[in-house]
């Protein structure tokens, strides 16, 4: 369990993170979104202890991290993959990190296992890929055996392969009842990964709901009808469901918002209009996420038509 409250972190005149109460409840994965410059990574190292809040608290498992007699062995992290000696063995950087909690040397060799480096654990780092390296950094946050794992971004520049890995490494890793915060702009692995989402803006938490929900409050449910009297049918629809929105499809078809399909197919019928298509789809995380932050982005640039 991750627990903050009126977390607070001014830097100079920026506050990057603005009075943010959450609870990160164990056995799910938790997906942390945001615009560039949210503050998903200041309240991560708010977490861990390498930064220090200007005002309110954040607690893993009811400590503050500085309390910790053993960090390790309660909270593992992935923050910055590069930030190992590439004169190094895999092997000998998670014994020296290893060392420095009485971690023995098995440990080592199960975590090496379950990243999937056994083979390369005696190379050194330098030659490393960017997935070999984001394995060896996983491997890190895993040794300790921690019950809260924090990762932000593990995914960046892995390929297809990699991120499956660590998408099914998460989900196992919550199913054993661990706490995971992880932080990610792919919003399609955010989707197939997450079981709550918590999305940062300016600072703030603008939404904190299971997936589901957030889904179906910030997202728009999508009406497809194709029909050879699809311009009579829009103008039924527009007349008996106002607020409903229309757009045409170029395909004798229109997609509709705010109406569902049992409406449109009940019109239709009533008009004695033949259908082709009538679908619905349920709406994604990009399309929620964009627009529940789009007053939001910073740093923005000019949407080019299609
Ligand atoms: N050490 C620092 N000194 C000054 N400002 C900082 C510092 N660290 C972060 N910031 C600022 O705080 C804000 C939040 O940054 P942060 O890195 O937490 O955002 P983020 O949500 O992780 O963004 P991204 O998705 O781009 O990684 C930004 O405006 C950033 O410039």
């Amino acid at each position: 369990m991750i627990e903050a409250r009126g977390l607070t972190k001014q830097y100079g005149d920026k506050r990057a993170v603005d009075d943010v109460t959450f609870s990160i409840a164990p056995g799910q994965v938790t997906g942390f979104l945001g615009p560039n410059g949210a503050g998903k990574s200041t309240t991560m190292r708010l977490i861990l202890g390498l930064d220090k809040a200007s005002s309110g608290t954040v607690t893993v498992n009811g400590m503050r991290y500085s309390e910790m007699a053993s960090p390790l062995t309660q909270v593992g992290a992935l923050l910055d993959a590069k930030g190992v000696h590439p004169g190094r063995t895999a092997r000998s950087h998670l014994r020296a990190i290893a060392a420095t909690h009485g971690i023995s040397d098995r440990r080592v060799n199960d975590v090496l296992e379950q990243t999937g480096l056994e083979s390369v654990a005696h190379k050194r780092v330098g030659g490393y890929s960017l997935g070999m390296g984001q394995r060896l950094g996983i491997a890190a946050a895993l040794l300790g055996d921690p019950g809260v794992l924090i990762l932000d971004e593990p995914v960046n520049g892995l390929d297809p392969d990699g991120v499956r890995w660590i998408r099914e490494l998460l989900r196992f890793l919550a199913s054993e009842g661990r706490t995971v915060l992880l932080s990610s702009h792919l919003m399609t692995e955010m989707a197939q990964t997450a079981d709550h989402i918590i999305v940062l803006a300016r600072g703030q938490v603008k939404a904190d709901a299971p997936l589901a929900e957030f889904l179906d409050v910030q997202g728009k449910r999508m009406v497809t009808v194709r029909s050879p009297e699809s311009a009579r049918l829009a103008s039924l629809i527009m007349r008996e469901i106002p607020g409903c929105r229309l757009d045409s499809s170029g395909d004798a078809g229109f997609t509709a918002q705010g109406i569902e399909t049992a409406q449109v197919g009940r019109i239709a019928l009533n008009a004695g209009i033949e259908l082709h298509e009538l679908a619905s789809s349920g709406s994604n995380l990009e399309d929620a996420y964009l627009s529940l932050t789009q007053d939001d982005v910073e740093y923005t640039t000019e949407r080019y038509a299609a």
